[in-house]
């Protein structure tokens, strides 16, 4: 993996305050969209996502990592598919490895990646589990959001989720160890996500660092047993800029190997994303132009991995 080390920022010591949500407890939905808004960015706990099938899924990525690179490749593909180094088509690279599925619930009886694993039996229905439980994790988080937000009705948000042509992908992030003596070498570079939401879970390897609305970066400590979410491109659009698409990136680290899987809740291609028309109270007060997924997905995946993808889609405002 021959990745050069650029310089990084380094994040903020010390900093501890990363909102923790327990989404058992209906209540959290104020202390949930103060996390959006504030840090596009949150920690959930109390989720209901049985922790064996997690450890199932983990060992099933850990042994695939763990294949001859020879074998690995063969299962190299875009968007889908194995990739090694590269992230995306334009350039841009990190100390990385991963597998990025589809994980759309309608393309058909072998949803995820048709014959592409020799013995894919354990491995596929380890992930058909897991997406399906944290997607209704999802769905139950956009629904406390809702409320927050006092939209109805209360499935305005989840529904784009839940949709039978949702547009979801699963990605197997694995971070091995990096043996250089400079320790901030980049495994995923600066970027949003550009879905309404993402949902991700690590081993308790650290490296995940955010981006505050006051530009400093700060390191977001481990948790095995927990679900970090992003705030997407597309959520930021919906609540008019009022949510705020967090920018992250992950730093390998010196010793430990990171393996991550984030569930992307992207809605159906067809899907118009623009502000919700409950949270604009003027015209004037729309900060962007309406789009398809289809439309952004499409203009995203042109883009580098720190573009600002939502600039051309910002509202043009007459003096
Ligand atoms: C450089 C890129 C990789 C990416 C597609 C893009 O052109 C810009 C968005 C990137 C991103 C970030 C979030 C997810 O990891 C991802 C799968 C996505 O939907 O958008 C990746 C894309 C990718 O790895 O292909
Ligand atoms: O692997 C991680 O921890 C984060 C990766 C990420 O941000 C992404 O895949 O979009
Ligand atoms: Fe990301």
């Amino acid at each position: 993996m021959a990745v050069l080390s650029k310089p990084v920022t380094e994040p903020k010591p010390g900093f501890s305050q990363i909102p923790v949500i327990d989404i058992s407890d209906p209540e959290s939905k104020h202390a949930l969209v103060k996390a959006c808004e504030d840090f596009g960015f949150f920690k959930v706990i109390n989720h209901g996502v049985s922790s064996e099938l997690v450890s199932v899924l983990e060992h099933e990525a850990v042994d695939f990592f763990s294949l001859p690179k020879s074998e690995k490749t063969q299962l190299a593909g875009y968007p889908f598919g194995y990739g090694n180094s590269k992230i995306g088509r334009n350039g841009d690279v990190g100390w990385v490895e991963y597998l990025l599925m589809n994980a759309n619930l309608a393309s058909g009886s072998d949803p995820f990646l048709p014959g592409l694993l020799k013995n894919p039996e354990t491995f596929r229905n380890a992930l058909e589990e897991y997406t399906r439980s944290v997607r209704k994790m999802t769905c139950d988080v956009l629904e406390m959001i809702t409320d927050g937000l006092k939209i109805k009705p209360r499935n305005t948000l989840s529904k784009l989720v839940s949709d039978q042509n949702a547009d979801s992908i699963f990605r197997l992030n694995h971070y091995p160890p990096c043996p250089l003596i400079n320790k901030n070498v980049i495994g995923f570079g600066e970027h949003t996500d550009p879905q309404i939401i993402s949902v991700l879970r690590s081993n308790n390897t650290s490296g995940l660092q955010i981006n505050l609305t006051d530009g400093s970066w700060i390191s977001v400590p481990s948790d095995h047993s927990s679900f970090f979410f992003n705030v997407g491109d597309s959520l930021q659009v919906m609540t008019n800029g009022r949510f705020k698409s967090v920018r992250h990136r992950v730093v390998a680290n010196s010793k430990k190997s990171r393996v991550s899987m984030i569930y992307f809740a992207g809605p159906s291609l067809t899907q118009r994303i623009a502000p919700l028309t409950c949270l604009v109270d003027n015209e004037d007060e729309r900060l962007y132009e309406e789009f398809t997924w289809s439309e952004y997905r499409n203009s995203a995946y042109k883009s580098r991995l720190s573009d600002n993808r939502l600039q051309p889609f910002e509202r043009k405002t007459i003096k």
